[in-house]
């Protein structure tokens, strides 16, 4: 068996740059692996997750074509913390075991994992060599996820209150990108860290 890969947790709040700061690492050549598109795997039609989703909340978080309605999900999900954990406590198991298989399967010098969550739940630190926060202001992230899905400024500050803060989770970091500024600031200082996460990878 191969031995266990060098990882970098890659998280930040919502709308911070995670999924762009991601890209960037994968055009470099790391293996990312996504918990956020593992969550959406595990919830499209026929996902693996849709029978217990069904069976707790009913037809009414599942579209026509079996997949979850994610707005209304969203929704529930955000409006009642009781809600969320009962959500949570379907996904994040599964969750939790795609990612290490990902993790365990990939063939590359690293790999970045990307979870949303990584600072507020469960044991993701202790699957982690290395920390890596994406971070921008409040009110840069509120901006991008209008622009992006069209969520008001009511619900994206929702989504955040059921997040760490911004200095809760830069405390934790070992390695910061300030993505308050351009997309090639972004890449610069993503080119910098895919370096030295090579170097961290070659003397593990
Ligand atoms: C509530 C859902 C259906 C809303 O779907 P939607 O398409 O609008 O969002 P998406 O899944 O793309 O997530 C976008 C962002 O929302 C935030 N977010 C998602 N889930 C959570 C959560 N449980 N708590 C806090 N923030 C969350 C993260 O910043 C994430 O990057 C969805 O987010 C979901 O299934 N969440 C539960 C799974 C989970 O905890 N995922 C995080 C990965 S560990
Ligand atoms: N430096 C930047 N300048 C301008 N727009 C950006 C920048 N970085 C990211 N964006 C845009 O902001 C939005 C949020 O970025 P992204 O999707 O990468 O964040 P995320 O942290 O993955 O979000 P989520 O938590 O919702 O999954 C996207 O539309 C993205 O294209």
């Amino acid at each position: 068996m191969s031995p266990a890969p060098f990882v970098v947790g890659l998280t930040g709040g919502i709308g911070s740059g995670k999924s762009a700061a991601a890209d960037r690492f994968a055009a470099l050549g790391a293996v990312v692996v996504d918990t956020d598109a593992i969550a959406h795997e595990l919830t499209a039609a026929a996902g693996a997750a849709m029978p217990a989703i069904r069976a707790a909340f009913g037809d009414a978080v599942v579209a026509a074509d079996g997949a979850l309605d994610r707005a209304a999900m969203r929704r529930l999900a955000f409006a009642d913390p009781r809600e969320r954990t009962r959500l949570e406590g379907i996904l994040h198991p599964l969750i939790r075991t795609e990612s290490a298989r990902q993790c365990m399967a990939a063939q590359g010098a690293y790999v970045v994992l990307v979870v949303p969550l990584l600072v507020e739940s469960g044991n993701w630190r202790e699957r982690c060599d290395r920390l890596c926060v994406v971070d921008c202001p409040e009110a840069v992230q509120i901006e991008r996820v209008r622009a992006r899905n069209g969520l008001s400024e009511a619900e994206v500050r929702a989504i955040m209150a059921a997040q760490a803060g911004r200095a809760e989770r830069l405390a934790c970091a070992d390695d910061v990108i300030d993505n308050g500024g351009t997309p090639a600031g972004l890449h610069a200082q993503v080119d910098a860290l895919h370096e030295r996460y090579l170097a961290l990878a070659r003397r593990r």
